[in-house]
């Protein structure tokens, strides 16, 4: 006994709230918005702050400094990913991209994801998808602008997204095969387990845990959605490969991720089996749909919330454009700088993964002189950091001028990775961070310079904007965002024209 007492006081680890035997912290936060509830409990304890769920020993991370330090300088040490039940069900334990631990097959499937799946040329070839896509959207905005009615964004820009994403995936075919509704329902499914720990999570290697987890219904309802969308992928991989072996000498014009896995699968470039291919589709779902809608939605209702930034978004975006009545990518994104700042404002206070993902110590560290044990959880707060008024003038209000560095805060942050910005960081950074970045941004881009430029926006009659959150491992809107679109060309706009 002295000996262990003598080995726990000389344990320097970070400072934090006493917790009770057994579950330690669990009954301080609150799952369904855990990095508020991070934030609250750990901020009378400083930037790093140790914590424990059951049996896990967690570390809490909300200064842009020491983020750099995890995400940039020891970020060997910090890159593993924690896997928990939910995790290794959804993603055939562990082989996707984004809950790999840091071995071999996490850097084939990045290598695969950057140069095979969103290259730079690559991406440039589904440009037509997100046309089309933008295009009917901004169909169905016009149609409501022309009737008067309100079009519900979250509804929109999620079904958007869905599209832009389903189609990336599985090419037209996703269509006939399966019904969308379900599929994407699944997802969010996925979305909601994915935040949740399992009783045999928080107390590893105890029997009860694995029992109270079948009693409360979560391992049948884990089984059911991973296995649903298990025999959806199933299909679709059978299919592509009977039309592949059909039409193996045309020419294809688009190929979609499950035509380019399995070809790369059949050149054995890399060990890819069915199940990567599945793990793969479902980061890629997962990852790709939810936090571009997400951002979207935020940014507009901020943008309502402050109309003198709405009036300067939209004046630059019709400057830009014109009248042409097209955005062009090439063209027109470069020059919408203060576009891209009100992005950028927006993923300050809104950041669509407020917690990063989680990463996992791979060995014992030293940070800011505390001892930091392997296999400690890791959460980098980036909503807590994105408000520190150490780093941020006025970190409540929306000013994306404080982005163009000419206004009285002139800071030229950007979240493009290699960056030594850590005030702002929305897509993480180092080894992990997140490899869909360019495609995001140029969704974000082009979505709402079709939004700014087409149409003015109102809130329909007794309606307020509320900024609330819901779970998930998204940060969304809790609730809808109805809006008005009034038609700013009256004469010019052909929604035949696309967006
Ligand atoms: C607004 C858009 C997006 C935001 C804010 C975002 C944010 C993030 C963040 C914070 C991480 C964790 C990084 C870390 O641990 O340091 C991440 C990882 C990831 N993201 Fe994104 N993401 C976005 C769009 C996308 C898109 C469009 C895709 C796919 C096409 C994607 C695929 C991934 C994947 C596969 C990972 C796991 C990376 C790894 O663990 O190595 N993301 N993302």
């Amino acid at each position: 006994l002295p000996k262990i007492i003598k080995r726990k006081q000389s344990f320097n680890r970070p400072p934090g709230p006493h917790g009770l035997p057994f579950i330690g912290n669990l009954h301080q936060i609150d799952q369904s918005s855990l990095h508020t509830s991070l934030w609250n409990l750990t901020k009378p304890y400083g930037p790093i702050v140790s914590l424990r769920f059951g049996f896990n020993s967690a570390v809490v991370i909300s200064s842009a400094s020491l983020a750099k330090e995890i995400l940039q300088t020891q970020d060997l040490v910090f890159c593993d990913r924690p896997l928990f039940t939910s995790q290794r069900k959804m993603t055939y334990n562990g082989i996707d991209i984004a809950f790999s631990s840091y071995n071999q097959n996490w850097r084939d499937m990045r290598k695969i994801f950057s140069l095979h799946l969103f290259s730079p040329r690559r991406v440039q070839s589904f440009r037509f998808i997100r046309e089309d896509e933008v295009s009917s959207a901004m169909k169905t905005l016009h149609d409501r602008a022309l009737s008067s009615e309100k079009i519900n964004l979250i509804e929109l820009m999620k079904n958007l997204m869905n599209n832009v994403m389903l189609r990336v995936c599985f090419g037209e075919r996703y269509q006939d095969v399966c019904q969308k509704s379900k599929v994407l329902g699944l997802i969010d499914e996925v979305q909601e387990h994915l935040v949740y720990l399992c009783v045999s999570d928080i107390w590893p290697g105890l029997p009860f845990g694995g029992l109270v987890d079948r009693l409360m219904g979560k391992m049948s309802r884990l089984k059911k959605c991973s296995q649903d969308l298990d025999s959806f992928f199933q299909q679709l991989i059978d299919e592509h490969m009977i039309i592949n072996k059909q039409k193996h000498d045309s020419y294809k014009e688009f190929e979609d991720v499950i035509d380019v896995l399995l070809q790369l699968a059949k050149d054995k470039f890399f060990n890819l089996t069915h199940e990567h291919i599945k793990a793969m589709l479902m980061d890629v779902l997962v990852a790709g749909t939810d936090t571009v809608a997400a951002t979207v939605v935020w940014a507009m209702s901020l943008l309502i919330n402050n109309p003198k930034a709405m009036k300067k978004a939209q004046e630059e975006v019709r400057n830009v454009i014109g009248i042409d009545g097209k955005l062009d990518e090439d063209h027109h994104l470069p020059r919408l700088t203060y576009l891209k700042a009100v992005i950028k404002e927006t993923m300050r206070l809104y950041p669509p993964a407020p917690l990063l993902v989680p990463r996992e110590t791979r060995k014992d560290a030293i940070v800011n002189g505390y001892e930091i044990k392997q296999k400690t959880l890791v959460y980098v707060n980036a909503w807590a950091i994105g408000r520190d008024p150490k780093s941020w003038d006025k970190p409540e209000l929306f000013l994306p001028e404080r982005f163009l560095g000419r206004c009285d805060i002139d800071i030229d942050i950007n979240f493009k990775g290699n960056h030594n910005d850590f005030e702002l960081i929305p897509f993480g950074a180092g080894r992990r961070i997140c490899p869909g970045m360019s495609t995001g941004d140029v969704m974000l881009e082009v979505l709402l310079a079709n939004f700014l430029y087409m149409f003015d926006w109102g809130l329909p009659k007794d309606e307020v904007i509320d900024f609330d959150t819901k779970p998930g491992i998204t940060m969304h809107k809790r609730n809808q965002l109805c809006l008005l679109p009034k038609l700013y060309f009256e004469n010019t706009f052909e929604p035949s024209q696309g967006a």
